[in-house]
């Protein structure tokens, strides 16, 4: 068998958040050696939320191996077209949960929202979003993809992470770093998304998923044929070993798939 991503469950989310403290420290310490900065993608959902008991609740045993928010860049997995304050922004969710609660002396992260300026012409976005990828990756690494040092994504019910649907045709997006999308079938409708291979491309790639109401997308994308051709079982199968499920025990009842003990 080839390599496998790795699954864990946790008793609940705060044992779940101190564990994926412990990583994206890793996966941040990583990325300075690397480069001097941390370079990471985060979607919407509840990932913000989570991300920032992990980030500024460290809790008991929780590590305290320092964060230098200061050296981090932070890019949107996907992104729906709304401006920077509308309630399905993921930019807002990101600084309603996250940004604005970073205190003061861990420092201030670089963060690249859409520009607005394209919020009624999707492809335009895209390409300006891809243009900001690649004034901060290409110039350094001379890649024909961006490498993001983590990608924090989400799994939809149906199996769609960034804004990656089933059977859509961007599925097969092999060019574009970022794509538009004009018919999400979950609104809002119209939004940008990094392609597959810029997702599998990643260093690390780590999925959040909790409660009992993922565990029947969770046993398809683990357990069955037709799951790994789902949008998460295609990031599976393209990131192999460099993709890290972080769950709940809701999320993973009754899949099969073995679950490991510790990072
Ligand atoms: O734009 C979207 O459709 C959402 O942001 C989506 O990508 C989200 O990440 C998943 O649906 C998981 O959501 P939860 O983490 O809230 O389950």
């Amino acid at each position: 068998m080839g390599k496998q991503p790795n699954l864990y469950a946790f008793n609940d989310v705060s044992s779940l958040a101190r564990t994926l403290r412990t990583y994206v420290i890793q996966c941040q310490n990583a990325g300075f050696e690397r480069h001097g900065l941390f370079k990471v993608a985060v979607s919407g959902g509840s990932l913000p939320s989570t991300l920032a008991k992990a980030l500024l609740e460290p809790g008991e045993g929780g590590s305290d191996a320092p964060l230098d928010f200061a050296k981090w860049e932070i890019f949107f997995a996907d992104e729906r077209a709304v401006p920077l304050d509308h309630p399905d922004s993921n930019y807002k969710l990101l600084k309603d949960e996250l940004l604005e609660k970073i205190p003061r002396p861990m420092g201030r992260p670089n963060v690249h929202p859409i520009d607005v300026k394209f919020l009624d012409d999707v492809q335009e976005m895209a390409d300006q979003y891809q243009d900001a990828l690649m004034q901060s990756f290409a110039a350094k690494d001379s890649v024909k993809l961006p490498i993001f040092d983590l990608l924090l994504l989400g799994c939809g019910p149906d199996g769609h992470t960034c804004s990656l649907f089933p059977n859509h045709e961007l599925l097969r997006e092999s060019d574009a770093w970022v794509a538009p999308v004009e018919d999400s079938p979950k609104p809002p409708a119209k939004r940008i998304t990094l392609s597959l291979p810029v997702v599998t491309h990643g260093t690390k790639i780590a999925f959040v998923a909790t409660g009992a109401g993922k565990k029947d997308i969770m046993k398809q994308i683990f357990d069955t044929e037709e799951g790994r051709s789902l949008p998460c079982g295609l990031v599976n199968e393209g990131g192999a070993e460099k993709v890290s499920w972080f769950t709940d025990n809701g999320a993973v009842e009754g899949v099969g798939f073995p679950r490991r003990g510790s990072l």
